[in-house]
């Protein structure tokens, strides 16, 4: 493991109120704050949910599947952190598990086998997230969603139009997790510019497929010397990431742990921005009026209400601004197809 990673994963499991603490909160302060992952006995569902268990921010931890939920709950809850966890295991316990919830995780859905696109699970992981979102807006319609589930081009426009449909939709509140991207794109930029990756930061917009994927190096910190070469073998790299590890599983499913401890950053900022704590920004799938999409991925100013400020793409290099024109039509259409899928 990467001593960045260890020092996150440390960091959020240290004394309960440390990182709030530090920001002028009183301990007693520290707000109760309950957490759902829908799909929890699953890949990633399973150490997300410990991660969110270490996570100090946390006071009650639910954890929902459809197989499998009773034991990892169990195993889960015999760890001596803040939170309590319950786990609910069928549809008629989907319900209590929402209720109150202020951050709802979902990772539930089918993932890639190698030769599949993200699109090529739309079919099975649609209907699944339409399902569980007509749940949320009936049992905790104010939670903050972090939808992971892919395709998340089209979940989450998916997620858009069902919460449109129950009753006043809170744009602010929905977000596609593409922390993933966040995350390769600073290991391999550190591996390649020889900087610490712990001080890496690298903004990455677009969506989350392909070339929607769209890292822009040019703002990449700290600066290295890299060659037009070496930006592009990233960018595609950075691009290609989850279709590496589907390969790598060979045919044993997609990227769970990585995705794990992206998700639980994700949901950390959410936390964070929920208790008033200034200046938690990441990047992230969400309603935009950035570019001429309805929905874009690009850094988010995170708050009280979800999301404060949608900020701008900053300045792009030539490249970046090709980059940007050549994903549009793509992630457009998985836009529409998540839409037209929700609406018929
Ligand atoms: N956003 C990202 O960056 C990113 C990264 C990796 C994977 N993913 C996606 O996350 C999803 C899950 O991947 P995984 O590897 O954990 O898959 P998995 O098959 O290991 O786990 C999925 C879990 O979802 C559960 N599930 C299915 N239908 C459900 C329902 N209606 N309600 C609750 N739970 C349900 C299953 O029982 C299973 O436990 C996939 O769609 C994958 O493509 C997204
Ligand atoms: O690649 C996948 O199918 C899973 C995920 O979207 C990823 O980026 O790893």
């Amino acid at each position: 493991m990467r001593t960045s990673m260890l020092r996150s994963i440390k960091s959020l499991a240290t004394s309960p109120s440390s990182h709030i603490l530090r920001r002028g909160y009183a301990s007693e302060a520290v707000p109760q704050r309950k957490v759902t992952v829908l799909g929890a006995a699953g890949g990633i569902g399973q150490p997300l949910s410990l991660l969110m268990k270490l996570n100090p921010l946390v006071s009650n931890l639910a954890l929902y599947d459809i197989a499998n939920t009773p034991g990892v709950a169990a195993d889960i809850s015999h760890i001596n952190t803040r939170s309590e966890v319950v786990g609910y295991a069928s549809d008629a316990e989907l319900g209590k598990a929402l209720e109150g919830a202020d951050v709802v995780i979902i990772p539930a859905g089918v993932p890639r086998k190698p030769g599949m696109t993200r699109d090529d699970l739309f079919n099975i992981n649609a209907g699944i997230v339409k399902g569980l979102c007509e749940a949320i807006a009936r049992h905790c319609p104010k939670a903050l969603i972090n939808m992971i589930s892919n395709p998340v081009n089209s979940t989450v426009p998916i997620a858009a139009e069902v919460f449109k449909k129950a009753g006043p939709y809170d744009p602010k509140r929905l977000f596609g997790v593409t922390t993933l991207d966040v995350v390769r794109a600073k290991t391999f930029y550190a591996g390649k510019a020889m900087v610490p990756v712990a001080e890496v930061n690298v903004p990455v917009v677009g969506g989350h497929a392909g070339i929607t994927i769209l890292p822009l190096f040019s703002q990449a910190t700290p600066k290295a010397n890299l060659s037009d070469e070496e930006i592009t073998a990233l960018t595609k790299r950075t691009q290609d990431g989850g279709t590496e590890v589907v390969e790598a599983k060979a045919g044993k499913g997609s990227a769970t742990l990585s995705m794990a401890y992206a998700g639980a950053i994700f949901a950390d900022a959410c936390l964070k921005g929920l208790n008033g704590v200034p200046d938690v920004i990441e990047c992230s799938f969400v309603q935009s009026t950035v570019t001429d999409l309805p929905f874009f991925a690009s850094k988010v100013r995170l708050g009280k209400n979800g999301v404060e400020e949608v900020l701008g793409l900053g300045p792009l290099s030539d490249y970046e601004k090709e980059g940007l024109e050549k994903l549009k039509p793509e992630l457009k259409s998985s836009i529409e197809k998540g839409i037209k899928f929700a609406t018929q």
